[in-house]
């Protein structure tokens, strides 16, 4: 496809980060426009796609997936319905970035990988859009440049002001961990191998039954430990932190300056972001912007891909499903992964 040819892009789900995505594709970001929306909710679908000039609802998402005015798909659909839809995408031959998770377990997720491999493509981007955030890659710029040594330590911290209704104690690991496990991966580049979660004093003030805050223990394939914090209910803002401790420095991001109390309507004397949406907001258009241009630059080279794979969404889904075991018991449990060498394909 030529560079001055737009990308046309079904979107499937328009709820928040949906919506968000048509907006950014269609006012934000050159080279692409949206001509297919869809949503379980049809009268949704229909409120979004008259706002977007030259879109169209499809009702089903499977016809919209495989519409013939369809390039490339925006997935930001429910977990859950992923694995249907990202197979549809790879049998419809067309790019998909799939909203973090990529499925809610890990055969579903290795099903993915392997259908991709066997197209000799690399089809599948997944949403973990910190890879993008400029603090972030300061952070893994910093570590690959040596600066800190080799690091040993990382922390992290992830809390949300709120979450939606439904939300679980398992959904806090696979919905909103999975991020410090994309993260531990990016910064680190090896795997983890073990997960325990703690279950500190719950917090009062959340949803009767979940288990929240949360404290991850990951262990990584060369001993180096992080722990994180997943605390989503806190009523307070959106604040996510990461500090990597290594043999010769450390460095945090997350934070403008020495931050002393936080407290309602997370103001300290700077602003806390309130959500995602404003905290991520950089990071979404970046990896919007450079998955475009490898969509459109993937024909000549079978990669479609400018970011985490298929492969990185499965790690991902392994660690998690480590995570929800221990979530049981307490217990460090080992992460059950197949080799990457075994799977082969353009993914390795
Ligand atoms: N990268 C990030 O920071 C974030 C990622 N997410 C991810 O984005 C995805 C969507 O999350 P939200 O927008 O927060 O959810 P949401 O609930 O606001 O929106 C989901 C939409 O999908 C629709 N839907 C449900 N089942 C469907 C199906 N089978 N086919 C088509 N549409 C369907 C719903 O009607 C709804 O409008 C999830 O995978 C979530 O984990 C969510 C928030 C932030
Ligand atoms: O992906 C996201 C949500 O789905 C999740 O529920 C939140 O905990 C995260 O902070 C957000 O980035």
């Amino acid at each position: 496809m030529s560079d001055n040819q737009d990308l046309r892009i079904a979107v499937l789900g328009v709820g928040i980060m949906g919506a968000d995505h048509v907006d950014r594709i269609t006012n934000k970001i050159g080279g692409a426009r949206v001509t297919v929306v869809n949503d379980y909710s049809l009268a949704r679908a229909e409120e979004i796609a008259a706002l977007t000039p030259g879109a169209r609802v499809v009702v089903d998402p499977f016809d919209a997936i495989a519409a013939e005015d369809v390039d490339a798909v925006v997935l930001a659909t429910p977990g859950p319905t992923h694995e249907k839809q990202v197979l549809a995408c790879l049998e419809a031959g067309k790019p998909v970035l799939c909203e973090k998770p990529l499925t809610t377990d890990a055969d579903s997720s290795l099903t993915i990988v392997k259908a991709e491999a066997a197209l000799g493509k690399r089809l599948i981007q997944v949403g973990f859009m910190r890879r993008f955030d400029h603090e972030y890659t300061q952070l893994k710029d910093l570590i690959d440049s040596g600066d800190l040594g080799r690091p040993l330590v990382v922390h992290c911290a992830h809390r949300n002001p709120a979450v939606p209704n439904g939300f679980d104690s398992a959904m806090i690991v696979k919905d909103s961990l999975v991020h410090e496990v994309d993260v531990t991966r990016f910064l680190l580049d090896e795997e983890i191998t073990s997960v325990q979660i703690i279950r500190p004093a719950a917090n009062s003030l959340a949803p009767e039954g979940i288990q929240d805050p949360q404290i991850a223990i990951f262990e990584t394939e060369s001993g180096r430990h992080v722990d994180a914090e997943v605390f989503v209910t806190t009523g307070v803002a959106y604040e996510v932190r990461t500090e990597v401790v290594g043999e010769l420095g450390s460095a945090m991001i997350g934070l403008d300056v020495g931050l002393i109390r936080k407290t309602k309507p997370g103001n300290w004397g700077g602003q806390i972001t309130p959500g995602f949406r404003e905290r991520f907001g950089q990071a979404y258009d970046t990896e919007f912007a450079r998955w475009i241009k490898a969509v459109k630059i993937g024909a000549g080279t079978g990669n479609y891909v400018d970011g985490p794979g298929a492969w990185d969404g499965y790690a991902a889904a392994a660690v998690c499903a480590a995570g929800v075991k221990s979530l049981e018991t307490g217990q460090r449990v080992a992460v059950d992964m197949v080799a990457r060498d075994s799977v082969a394909g353009p993914q390795r």
